[in-house]
Parts: structure tokens; C-alpha cells; sequence
């Protein structure tokens, strides 16, 4: 599904990203991770075509992202910015309704396809509310309602690509792994899922692999167990750990400090 091959960008011609190369295949879940200023929301922006790489290239489903239709990139690939800013007063109903905005599927499938994101993400009864008077974790979690209702198809086999630049930053602790379970249940109707995380126990909880990169390197990419060792986490985030077996999903538990 997505494909970044040897890609770098430069902003202000400094290099910021350096030679990556991923792939994320539908029914998968990437994790990125990365200390502050490491690189990660500047490979989301290349990503997503808001900035041109400098060398390498992104190929969503074999063909570079340049060459995809804006419908077509409307309906496969919904994308959920670090911050989403919207300052008129649309309810929040109006605000999941962008998504359908390039979908043709009728009054009635979109109302069924919003309320369904709505409460997906928890926020049905929010749909009445002025969007800006909500916290910043509703406000988080109606774009992400927004965003799973534009690539929401009764087509199972289309494959969509869903790119999340830290989903979870504003959110309490169960919505951040109500967030995560959803791009995992994403993932069982042909969806790629690149997730950019601060937290190592959610990635390792919900992804397939996780790619670390330190000043715009990449340093590992990997199974959570491969990747989450104790000397890595010192080397790229200056941080000691200990790495336990969590007890019921068998995965690694990084315990910080
Ligand atoms: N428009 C810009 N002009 C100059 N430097 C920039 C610009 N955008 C990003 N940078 C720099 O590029 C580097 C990478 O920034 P980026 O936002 O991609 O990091 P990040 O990994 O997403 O960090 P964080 O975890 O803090 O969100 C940083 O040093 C940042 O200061």
C-alpha cells in the first residue's frame, strides 16, 4: 500500500530526513517513534504530499503519490495532522460530515457512515455540540471520526492507507487505546495504518512494527521485541528502562527511569 523508498527531505536546505525506506502493507500497523526534532512530522508531511521529497520517492500502491487523482487520494488515504485547527462554529456532526465531503454515497449512507465514526471514536454525544467549545481530547477525537468516515467504503476490498501524526497526544488513557484498537480493527478491511507515537506501551500493545529514527535517520525498524531493547531506548532517547513480558498479550512493557 505505501511504499517510501530512500526518501529524504530537506526543509530550508537542511537535510531533515535522510535516506528512509518502509513499507506498510494493508493490514499492518507501523509505528514511527522518535525523540522531539528527530524528523517524524517532516516524513508525515512527505507522506502526505505536503512537502516534495528531495531525493527518493512515496508510492502509494506502485504509483508515486504525485500521479494519484485528489479523489482518489480523498477516499484511500485520510490523514490526521498533530493539530487540526477550525475556528467557525460547526457542530460536531458538521465537522465528521468533511469527511464524506468527496464520496457521492447519498444523505442517508453518510448519516449511517458518521454516526458509526462517531461512535467509534466515543463522541456520538458530542454531535450537537459547537466544535470549539470542546476539550482538546473530544476535539482530537472528532477529527479522528473525520477522518475514519472519508475512507469508510462498503467496498472491504478497497485498500486505504490512514496516517495518524500522534493521535493520542490530548487523550486520556482508555481513549488513547480506544484510538489504537481502532487502527487495528482498521487494519481487518484492507487498511495500512502509519502511526506517529510518543509512547512505547502503545506501540508495542497495537503495532506489527515499529521504525525508530533519531535526527532524521532511520535506526531500526522492527517486531516490537526486536526493537524496544533497553540500550536502544538509552542510545536514541537518553532515557534507562527495563523491558518486562506483559502478562496476558505477551508483548514487551518498557518500565522508564
Ligand atoms: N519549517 C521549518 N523550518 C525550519 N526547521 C524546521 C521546520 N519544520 C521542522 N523543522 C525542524 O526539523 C526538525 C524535525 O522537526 P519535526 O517536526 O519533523 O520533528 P518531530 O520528530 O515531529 O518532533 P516532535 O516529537 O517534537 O513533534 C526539527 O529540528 C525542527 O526544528
Amino acid at each position: 500500500m505505501l511504499e517510501v523508498q530512500n526518501l529524504s527531505v530537506n526543509i530550508q536546505n537542511k537535510t531533515i530526513i535522510e535516506n528512509i525506506t518502509f513499507e506498510v502493507m494493508p493490514g499492518e500497523v507501523l509505528a514511527v517513534l522518535g525523540p522531539n526534532g528527530a524528523g517524524k512530522s517532516t516524513l508525515f508531511s512527505a507522506l502526505t504530499g505536503e512537502r516534495l521529497p528531495a531525493t527518493g520517492q512515496v508510492l502509494i500502491n506502485q504509483q508515486p503519490l504525485s500521479a494519484i487523482s485528489d479523489n482518489l487520494r480523498a477516499t484511500q488515504i485520510g490523514v490526521l495532522p498533530q493539530s487540526s485547527a477550525l475556528s467557525f462554529a460547526f457542530s460536531c456532526y458538521e465537522v465528521v460530515s468533511m469527511g464524506r465531503i468527496p464520496w457521492a454515497t447519498g444523505k442517508d449512507k453518510d448519516a449511517e457512515i458518521i454516526q458509526q465514526a462517531m461512535e467509534q471514536v466515543d463522541a456520538w454525544h458530542l454531535c450537537d455540540r459547537i466544535y470549539t467549545s470542546l476539550s482538546g481530547g473530544e476535539k482530537q477525537r472528532i477529527h479522528l471520526a473525520r477522518v475514519i468516515a472519508q475512507i469508510t467504503t462498503d467496498n472491504q476490498q478497497a485498500p486505504r492507507l490512514l496516517l495518524l501524526d500522534e493521535p493520542t497526544s490530548a487523550l486520556d488513557p482508555s481513549h488513547q487505546h480506544l484510538t489504537l484498537q481502532l487502527a487495528r480493527q482498521l487494519t481487518a478491511s484492507n487498511t495500512a495504518v502509519l502511526v506517529i507515537l510518543h509512547d512505547f506501551n502503545l506501540a508495542a500493545r497495537y503495532a506489527d512494527k515499529i521504525m525508530v529514527i533519531k535526527e532524521g535517520k532511520q535506526v531500526v525498524l522492527g517486531e516490537p521485541p526486536e526493537v524496544l531493547k533497553p540500550g536502544l531506548i538509552k542510545e536514541v532517547f537518553d532515557i534507562e528502562s527495563q523491558i518486562i513480558n506483559h502478562p496476558t498479550y505477551q508483548v514487551p512493557v518498557v518500565l522508564l527511569g
